[in-house]
């Protein structure tokens, strides 16, 4: 049974020109699946459309083996998919650090001590101790777009969509991520814009063009 099974998706935005015209795509369990596109072609909308952050127009998303419609049914798509934003100021909100990536698990109902053990552990796992007590808002671009992937680990995800999840890095921080993301046992799905980077970590690519999801060529 697939983890995902979007089927002919459409989606405008209010007021606006369709983006998503019968897009569609399946995800099964421990693939990597990469998209690409170009900007303003929807990647980011159907990431949402995926944890139920927007209802598409027609066509239908199953997850986890069930049709979800209602919000309610997102709940814990949200719990088993843990999607990482474009834009880390999406996702941070915490004054530190370490409060933001505690703060997923201690949702989840760990207790304070468990949630601020997790959150070591995965700073640790991704090698960022030292941004341990630092302000949230006063980090690098890229230092937040680590943080970011830190928050979404710590909740245990069974699936990661990543969404740019490069923009900002620099190439050692790039490497770093590379190796990250391959040695996790998830299924993912990235989108990005970078040739190499999505060949390192999913060998199926699609595009998203004119509203629809095809496979990559060349
Ligand atoms: N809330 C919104 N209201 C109206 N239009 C929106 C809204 N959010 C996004 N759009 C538009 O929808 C289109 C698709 O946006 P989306 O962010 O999904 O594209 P993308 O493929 O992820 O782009 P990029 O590669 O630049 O990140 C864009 O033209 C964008 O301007």
């Amino acid at each position: 049974m697939p983890l995902f099974e979007l089927d002919h998706i459409h989606f405008a935005y209010p007021g606006h020109a369709p983006i998503l015209r019968g897009a569609g795509l399946t995800l099964e369990a421990g693939q990597r699946l990469a998209i690409t596109g170009a900007n303003g072609a929807g990647k980011s909308t159907l990431l949402r459309i995926m944890v139920g952050l927007l209802v598409p127009d027609r066509g239908t998303v199953a997850a986890f083996g069930q049709v979800r419609r209602a919000e309610a049914d997102f709940h814990e798509v949200r719990r088993r998919a843990g999607l990482v934003f474009q834009d880390p100021d999406d996702q941070l909100f915490c004054p530190t650090v370490t409060e933001d990536i505690a703060f997923g698990p201690l949702n989840l109902g760990k207790s304070r001590d468990e949630a601020l053990a997790i959150a070591e552990d995965v700073l640790t796992r991704l090698d960022l101790t030292h941004l341990r007590e630092r302000v949230t808002y006063k980090l690098s671009g890229g230092e937040k777009r680590l943080v970011t992937l830190a928050t979404v680990l710590a909740m245990e995800p069974e699936v990661l969509l990543l969404d740019e999840p490069t923009n900002a890095l620099d190439e050692d921080n790039a490497a770093r991520l590379v190796e990250i993301l391959t040695a996790l046992p998830q299924a993912m799905v990235l989108v990005s814009h970078d040739t190499r980077f999505r060949a390192q970590i999913a060998p199926d690519s699609l595009r998203l063009n004119e509203g629809r999801l095809c496979p990559e060529t060349g």
